[in-house]
C-alpha cells in the first residue's frame, strides 16, 4: 500500500470520527495524518534498508556528520579548491556527498520528529486503573478480610473487600485455596472463583516485620520498596508529609501506572491480627501478644491491591498458551519491564510466582508485575548499584539472576549495572510460557553466572526464539533493552506484512503501517470495553514509546534473524 493509499485510509478513519460526532478525536487523527503526509512521504522516498542496521548506522552517522562540518568549514574548501584539477573533482564529489548527507540527516529528522508526534498524541491518553476509588481504606477496620490467597518467603495475602461492601454471594468462603483443592472439576472452578473474586476484589499483603521496629516511621522506612508501585493517594496525607519531609526522604520514588505493573491503592502500618490459619501456618513471624513463641514485631505494613485470579506460575501448571497468545504474554512482560527501567526501576526477583494474571474481555491473559520487596529505585534513576561490598543485596533468587549480576564481584568502585537484568529474567521465564522447563531453576540444567549460548533449549515458535535467544544473550551490551525486545515483537506480530519486504520499500511500509495503527488505535479506543483489551492496550503502548533509533536497532535485529532464516517465520 503506497503511502498516499494508507493516509487516504487515515484521513477516512478521521472523517468517519467526525461523522460519528467524535469531533475531537476525529479532528485530531484527521489533521495529525494530514500533517504527516508530507513529512513521511518525504522521509520514506529516500531511506536505505542498511539505515536499519543500529550500531553500524549509528558509526557512519557519526562520520558522516563530522565530515560534513569538515567540508563546510572554510579552510578545508580553500584547501581543496585551490589546488590541481583532481582537487576540484574531489570537491566536487565531496560536494555531493555532503548533499546526500544532509538530505539522509534531514529524513532522519522528519521521521524522528513524526515518531515523537505519535508518541505524543498516545501519551496524552495516561493509562488509568479499571478499579472504583474508594474512600478512607488506610486502617485494617476498613476491610473486610477473607481466606488466604498466597504465601511468600516475606509477607502473608489475604482476600478482601471494602467494610461497605456487602458481599454479593453467600459463598464467600471460596477462594483459590480452594480452587486448588477442587482442581479438576473445571465449570465448578470457574464460578467458585468468579464469586469469590466478585466478593472480595481486593488482596491485602501483611508483611512480616521482624527487625523493623515497631513505629510507622521504621516500618514504612524499612520497608519502602514495597511502596514503589504505590498511587499517589496510597499513603494517608499526613504519613504522606513525613515520607518527604522528615528523614524518610530517603524514600524510593514511585512508578506511574502501568497495564502491566501492580498498583498498590493504600499502604498502612497497623497492629499484626490473628488472621485465619495464622497459628497453624505462619506462627513464628507472629508478636508475642498473639504467639508467645513468636518473633514478629506488634506492628507491621499492610498493602492494598487488586484480587487477581492467579498468579502466571500457577495459570501454567493448569495450561499451555497458543502461540499468538504466548507472544502476548512475553510482550506484557517486556512492556512492564521496559516502564519499570524509564522509571529508574529494576525489579530484580522477576519470576512467575511475581507475575499476577487476569483475563480480558476476549479472554486473553493480562500479565502484571508484582512484589517490589527487592527492587533497585534509586532516585538518580541509574539503575547503577555500587558493590563496594558482599553485604550489598544483588536482588531476589539467585537462579534468574542477569550473567551481569551473578558474577559481579564486590571490590572497591565496583558497579552493577541492572539496566537490561529483568530484561533477560524475561528471556529466562519466556520458556515456561511455551511451555518448557525454565532452563535456568536449580536442577533443570544451566545456570547464569556460567552457562554458553549455545547450550540453550531451541522453542518451538521460531518467530519468538530470536527475541528470547538475543534477551539471554551474556553480554548484556548485545543484549537488546526490554523497549527494543518489545518493538521486535510489536514488529513481528502485528507489522508482518510491513516487515515481509526487505528491499528499499520496507522503510516506506513501515512508516504506512505506523500510520495505520495508530489511526486503528485511537479507532478501537473508542469502542468502549474492546478498546481496554490487551491487544489494544499493548498497541497503545507501542506507539506511546515509539523512538526511531529503538525503532531502527529492533529492525536491525529482525533482519540480522532473517539473515540465517526466511522471513515469514517471523510473522505469529
Ligand atoms: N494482588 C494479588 N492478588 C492475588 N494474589 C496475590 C496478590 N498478591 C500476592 N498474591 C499471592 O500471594 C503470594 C505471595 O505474595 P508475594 O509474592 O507478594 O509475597 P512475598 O513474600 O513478597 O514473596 P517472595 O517469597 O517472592 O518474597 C503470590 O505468589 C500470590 O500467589
Amino acid at each position: 500500500m503506497s503511502v498516499r493509499h494508507a493516509i487516504g485510509r487515515g484521513l477516512e478513519y478521521g472523517r468517519s470520527f467526525l461523522q460519528m460526532g467524535l469531533l475531537k478525536i476525529g479532528g485530531r487523527v484527521a489533521a495529525k495524518l494530514r500533517a504527516d503526509r508530507l513529512r513521511v512521504g518525504h522521509s520514506v522516498r529516500t531511506a536505505q534498508p542498511q539505515a536499519f542496521l543500529p550500531s553500524r548506522y549509528r558509526y557512519y552517522r557519526t562520520s558522516l556528520r563530522g565530515l560534513a562540518a569538515q567540508l563546510q568549514s572554510a579552510s578545508f574548501r580553500r584547501r581543496l579548491t585551490g589546488g590541481s584539477p583532481r582537487n576540484r573533482v574531489l570537491c566536487l564529489a565531496f560536494g555531493l556527498g555532503v548533499g546526500f548527507i544532509e538530505e539522509q540527516l534531514e529524513d532522519d529528522r522528519k521521521s524522528a520528529a513524526t515518531c515523537q508526534e505519535i508518541q505524543a498524541v498516545f501519551r496524552r491518553k495516561r493509562f488509568q486503573s479499571t478499579m472504583k476509588p474508594f474512600p478512607s481504606g488506610y486502617k485494617l477496620e476498613d476491610y473486610i478480610i477473607g481466606n488466604q490467597i498466597g504465601k511468600g518467603s516475606n509477607a502473608v495475602v489475604y482476600e478482601a473487600a471494602p467494610q461497605c461492601s456487602t458481599l454479593k454471594d453467600k459463598d464467600s468462603n471460596c477462594s483459590l485455596v480452594q480452587l486448588r483443592e477442587d482442581e479438576g472439576e473445571g465449570e465448578r472452578t470457574r464460578s467458585v472463583m468468579c464469586c469469590s473474586l466478585r466478593n472480595f476484589p481486593l488482596a491485602i499483603k501483611m508483611l512480616w516485620n521482624f527487625g523493623a521496629g515497631s513505629s510507622s516511621e521504621e516500618i514504612l522506612k524499612s520497608m519502602s520498596h514495597e511502596l514503589v508501585p504505590a498511587g499517589p493517594l496510597a499513603v494517608e496525607l499526613e504519613k504522606e508529609h513525613i515520607v518527604h519531609d522528615g528523614q524518610f526522604g530517603v524514600l524510593p520514588k514511585r512508578v506511574s501506572a502501568h497495564p502491566n505493573v501492580i498498583r498498590v491503592y493504600r499502604a498502612f502500618t497497623a497492629d499484626v491480627p490473628l488472621l485465619p490459619g495464622a497459628q497453624d501456618e505462619y506462627p513464628d513471624v507472629l508478636p508475642a501478644r498473639l504467639n508467645p513463641a513468636g518473633l514478629g514485631n506488634n506492628r507491621t505494613l499492610f498493602l492494598v491491591m487488586k484480587n487477581y485470579p492467579c498468579t502466571l506460575r500457577q495459570y501454567l501448571e493448569a495450561s499451555t498458551p497458543g502461540r499468538r497468545q504466548g507472544s502476548l504474554m512475553l510482550l506484557q512482560l517486556l512492556e512492564g519491564v521496559d516502564h519499570l527501567c524509564k522509571q529508574g526501576v529494576a525489579h530484580r526477583d522477576l519470576k512467575s510466582d511475581n507475575v499476577l494474571m487476569e483475563f480480558d474481555s476476549d479472554g486473553c491473559p493480562r500479565l502484571v508485575i508484582t512484589d517490589f520487596g527487592c527492587c533497585l529505585a534509586q532516585r538518580n534513576a541509574s539503575l547503577e548499584l555500587p558493590f563496594n561490598s558482599a553485604w550489598v543485596s544483588k536482588g531476589g533468587n539467585a537462579s534468574l539472576m542477569a550473567p551481569e549480576v551473578a558474577t559481579a564481584v564486590p571490590g572497591c568502585g565496583a558497579v552493577i549495572d541492572y539496566s537490561k537484568a529483568d530484561a533477560w529474567a524475561v528471556g529466562a521465564i519466556s520458556y515456561e510460557i511455551f511451555g518448557k522447563l525454565n532452563p535456568f531453576y536449580r536442577g533443570v540444567g544451566l545456570e547464569s553466572r556460567k552457562y554458553e549460548e549455545r547450550h540453550l533449549p531451541t522453542l518451538p515458535p521460531a518467530d519468538v526464539q530470536l527475541v528470547i535467544r538475543l534477551l539471554l544473550r551474556r553480554n548484556p551490551s548485545k543484549r537488546p533493552s526490554a523497549r527494543v525486545a518489545a518493538d521486535m515483537l510489536h514488529l513481528s506480530i502485528w507489522g508482518g506484512k510491513a516487515l515481509a519486504n526487505r528491499d528499499s520499500t520496507g522503510m516506506k511500509k513501515l512508516a504506512d503501517w505506523l500510520l495505520c495503527q495508530s489511526a486503528g488505535v485511537l479507532l478501537k479506543g473508542c469502542r468502549g470495553p474492546s478498546g481496554n483489551s490487551v491487544e489494544v492496550e499493548l498497541q497503545r503502548s507501542f506507539l506511546s514509546n515509539l523512538d526511531l533509533e529503538d525503532l531502527r536497532s529492533a529492525m536491525g535485529f529482525l533482519l540480522y534473524g532473517w539473515g540465517q532464516r526466511p522471513a515469514h517465520v517471523l510473522s505469529v
